[in-house]
Formats: C-alpha cells, structure tokens, sequence
C-alpha cells in the first residue's frame, strides 16, 4: 500500500498590516482548561462594508496520502506489483482533506485516516513544530509513530477582564492574560474598540491600553481556541488594516514554503490572499526552486479583498479553498452561504478545484454525531459538486475525527448517488475556457462525457501527461468514474483533488493498443470494472474517443 503525500502550505501574513492576528498561547495548566465548549450564540455583524482584510499569522502546510481502501480482488499476475504503486482505491467522487492534528497524526489514526477515504492530508504551518511536520509528512509516506498532547482552549466569562498582550512571555503567562502575536496590536487598538474572537466566539471591549499591554472586558462570552482570529471594529466597522500593500507571505511563510519543497509536498494552500499577485509570485519561486517537482497552490479566498478579486486569483491559482472559518469573520454570516456556491461555480467554469473548508462537523470536535444542519451543510456543498470537503479541528484535534471522516463519506455517498439516479440537476453549461492550445482536448472531454452520460459507460478512461485532460474531464461532472492514468507520480498525486478522479501511475509505452490493454487488466484486476462493461477511452496525445466494451 503506497502512501504519496500531498500537502499544501497554508501560508499567511506578515506581522504589521493587519488587524486581525492569531494569539499565541500561554503553557498549558496555567489558563483555565475548560471540559466543555461554551455554547454561544453568533449574532452576525450589523453589516458594515468593510473593506478592510484580516491577515493572519496561520500557515497551513497540507500533505496527502492516497485513500489506501481495501482490496476488491486479486491482482491478477501482470498487475501484481501495480498496487504497491498505486494504493488501493475507491470511487467515491467527493474529494476528502483532513487536517492532521493531535487527534490524528499518530501512525494507527493515519493509517484508519487514509482508510476511511481522506484524499489529502493538511498539516497547517501555524501549529507544531517543524519536527512534528516533518514526522507527520513521513508518517504520511511510510506510517510509523508518535503522538503529541491536545491543545486547550480558553473560556471567557461575562465581565471578566483580560489583558491581550504582545509582550513575549518567556515561561508563565500571568492569569486572565492572553498573548497577541501582531506586534502593532497595542498601538492600532483603540479605547472603546470591539474586540471579535474568530467571528463571533466571544468579544470584548477595550477598557485601557497600558503600553504593550490592552485591558479588555469580556462583552460576549464565549471560547477562545488555539490560533484564533481577532479582528477590531471601531463605529460599528471593521478597521482599516494599516499597510494593505505589504506581501502576504512573510519571511516564516517562506521557510516554510522552502521547507514543502524540501519534504516534496503536493499543494501549497496560501491564507489570506488579496490578489493574483501573491500566487504568481509563489508560482514562480517554486518554478525555479524546484525544477523537477511542480507544487500546486492554492488560493485561500476568506478576506474581503479576495472577493473583490475573486476571478483574476482563481486564473492565477491551481485551485482554492473557501475558508469559510475566516471568511465569516470578515462578511456577515449570512452572506457565506451565497458567496460559497458563487465562488464553487466560478472555479468549475474556470476550470479549477475548489475545496470547501471550516466547520462542515464543528459539533463533533466534542460529539460523535453531527447536528441536522450540519448534515445539511455538508449535504449542500456536494450537490454543489464541489471538488472537496476539508476538516479541520473535528480531524486535528476533535474527540471523534474518524467518526468525522466516515460522516463525510456517507454523506458524500448518498447525495452523489442522489445526483447520478435523478434529475435534480439542471447540467451547467460552461463558457468555453479558451487557452487556445487546449481547445481541442475541452472539446474532447466535452463530447466523451456527453457520450459517457448518454451511452450509460460504466467508466471513462483517460491518458493524461500533465493531468489537464484528466482536469477537464472532471470538470464535466459525469456519471460515471474516471480513471487516469499518467505516467507521473507528483501529477498522479495532485489529480487526487480533482471531483471524480481515481488516478493511477502507469508507465505509457508508444503502443496505445498495449497500454489500453494493460489499464483494463489494472481495473479488472482491482474490480472497478468488469467484461461486458461499456467504456468510454480518450486520450491527450491521441485527439480520438473510443468506446470499447470490455473483454
Ligand atoms: N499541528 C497541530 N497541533 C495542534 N493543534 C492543531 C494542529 N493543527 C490543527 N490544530 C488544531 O485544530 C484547529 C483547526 O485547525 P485549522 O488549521 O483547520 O484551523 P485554524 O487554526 O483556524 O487555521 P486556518 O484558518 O488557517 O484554517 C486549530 O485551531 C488547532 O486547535
Ligand atoms: C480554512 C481557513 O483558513 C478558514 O476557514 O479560515
Ligand atoms: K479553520
Ligand atoms: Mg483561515
């Protein structure tokens, strides 16, 4: 069973612009430990326009093994070493990224991880140490041992007063103390300001400011959780960041980022994105930091200015993330919902995955079933066909992540065979994409999935050097699965994020008869397809669509 890892970086900010910071956190056992998560009530914001971005300290790396499913069949002779290369696979088309954390990053979780259906794994940058990234990734690639504590959270209580401070606090942080990890913190704050926990967790209003320390009075109870997001409004607004010009990755992003490329990630996921700008820049340092590997990076769209920009970064990027965690922190909440289906139907006609993150089964961080609304929620971004559903604190650090996991599966399942049998769905009709080159091949993916659909195949089969004809055909939703195929490793890899792609490493030879033959004794020999099936065949270097019933 081969584990190939992917990863992203989720990287963030730079100190100095911004007004929304992760706090760092004191040792642990000095802060009030709390058993249970304080229920609290999210009043979203009276609408303002802000305009004003919220950056963040969090890099998230993200890595990825293959779901490692059990075997359907005996490899047949000739394909007997094939599974060692490819995993095991199965066809569920929703994508599943987990984040790995406390809860999940030992050997025997990441391997029921990787079992359970995750596609990707996401080690995020902001949290850990360097070493336990580094033994995540290889935990990920060869499954072996080690487990770190749980994190703790903090609760505030109505009235209480606390002290939000930069200064660096070199053992014990003094109680009812919090620590921010912006260092312009104490100067951009205001007496009488606002301040909001992650959107709405708990809020505070600044009482005094005494050098680098800001007395605050809790106004709204609620929890404060590791890395959390604080943003200020002043009048009822969001304030306006200080320098919104400065480069979202700061000098740890960039360590970071040199150190994916070290570890050979798959995807970098980059926070807090404004514009095109940050991602071609990124794009270019990996184009000549590392000739051979090709990371992909994904834009994070959960700031304002991301919105506004929304089209030139999806153009810009390999895939996004609607982090909708950040996002709902920076919109008014009821406006999440909306700008989540606009930003998953601009990334399938742009041709782009697209991952939707943050809170999908919140409630199961502490309970082994999800609320109705969660199922609801989840149930809504698959009929969206979203290329992926991320996790994030039910898988890192949650009581019950593989129960989480298995959530997400059956829901993926049942509402992605709810598609297939009906006719819910009107099918979207896409712009053409117009990269002159490719032209040829989104016509070709266009027509063989129509004939795929109307044929009733049981699978399309695809060639693929670079996984864009893979891509394109992912991108068409069809009915039935699509095996890649790709002489590639990293792409076969990257393809795991795509809707609907079960991507396989072969080794192409010039004979096309050969290698078709050879890819229908693969999947015969793994029982994803069987004599008598109908078979839809294209291919990138080809131009053709053949269809083949099944020897
Ligand atoms: N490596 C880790 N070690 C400890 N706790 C972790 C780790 N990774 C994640 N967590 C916990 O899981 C929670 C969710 O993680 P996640 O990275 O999705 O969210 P986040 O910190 O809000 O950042 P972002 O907005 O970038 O997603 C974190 O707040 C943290 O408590
Ligand atoms: C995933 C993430 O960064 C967010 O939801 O904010
Ligand atoms: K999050
Ligand atoms: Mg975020």
């Amino acid at each position: 069973m081969a584990h190939s890892l992917q990863f992203s970086i989720s990287t963030p900010s730079t100190p100095f612009r911004t007004i929304s910071k992760r706090i760092a956190f004191a040792p642990k056992g000095y802060i009030h430990i709390p058993k249970h998560r304080v229920k609290l009530s999210v009043r979203s914001e009276v609408a303002s326009p802000a305009s004003s971005v919220s950056v963040s300290n969090t890099a998230a790396l993200h890595t990825t093994p293959f779901p490692v499913l059990p075997s359907f069949a005996e490899p047949s002779r000739e394909t007997e070493a094939e599974p060692k290369v490819n995993g095991l696979r199965g066809t569920q088309r929703t994508k599943l990224v987990c984040t790995i954390g406390p809860a999940t990053c030992g050997l025997d979780e990441l391997e029921e991880m990787a079992a359970g259906g995750m596609s990707v794994a996401r080690i995020n940058m902001c949290h850990g140490e360097r070493e336990w990234h580094r033994s995540v990734i290889e935990r990920v690639r060869r499954i072996n041992q080690e487990k770190v504590p749980y994190d703790t959270s903090i609760v505030f209580q109505d009235a209480d007063m606390w002290t939000f401070s930069v200064r660096s606090f070199n053992s014990i942080l003094p109680k009812h103390t919090v620590r921010v990890n912006y260092d312009g913190f104490a100067e951009d704050v205001k007496v009488g300001d606002e301040i909001v926990v992650d959107g709405g967790m708990a809020r505070f209003e600044v009482i005094e400011k005494i050098g680098p320390d800001v007395k605050c009075r809790c106004t709204d109870p609620g929890l404060l959780l590791p890395g959390a997001n604080l943003t200020f409004w002043r009048d009822g607004r969001l304030v306006q960041e200080r320098n919104a010009m400065l480069p979202t990755l700061s000098s740890k992003d960039w360590l970071d980022i040199d150190f994916g490329i070290a570890e050979g990630v798959d995807f970098f996921a980059v926070s807090f994105v404004k514009s095109a700008e940050v991602i071609n820049n990124l794009r270019s340092y990996i184009a000549a930091r590392s000739c051979d590997s090709n990371i992909a990076v994904i834009a994070k769209i959960e700031t304002v200015e991301s919105l506004k920009n929304l089209e030139e970064i999806v153009q810009a990027s390999d895939g996004v993330m609607v982090a909708r965690g950040d996002l709902g922190a920076q919109i008014p909440l009821e406006q999440v919902p909306s700008v989540q289906e606009k930003i998953v139907m601009l990334c399938r006609q742009l041709h782009k995955p697209v991952i939707v993150a943050s809170q999908l089964l919140e409630s199961m961080i502490q309970y082994p079933i999800p609320t109705r609304a969660e199922v609801a929620d989840v149930s809504e971004a698959v009929r969206q066909q979203a290329d992926a559903l991320m996790l994030s604190g039910e898988s890192a650090m949650g009581q019950y992540p593989h129960k989480a996991l298995s959530v997400l599966t059956s829901i993926s399942i049942r509402m992605e065979q709810w598609w297939r049998e009906g006719t819910h769905h009107q099918r979207m009709t896409f712009p053409d994409i117009n990269f002159s080159p490719y032209s040829i091949n989104e016509e070709l993916c266009n027509a063989a999935a129509k004939m795929a659909n109307k044929l009733g195949a049981d699978a399309l089969l695809v060639y693929t050097t670079t996984g864009h004809m893979a891509s394109l055909l992912s991108r068409c939703r069809p009915t039935c699965p699509i095996f890649a195929f790709t002489p590639s490793m990293s792409v076969m890899r990257r393809m795991n994020l795509h809707w609907g792609l079960i991507p396989f490493c072969l080794n192409v030879s010039d004979d096309v008869e050969s290698n078709l033959n050879s890819s229908i004794s693969l999947l015969k020999a793994r029982g994803l397809i069987k004599s008598g099936d109908t078979v839809v065949f294209i291919s990138d270097t080809l131009q053709t669509i053949q269809v083949i019933n099944v020897p």
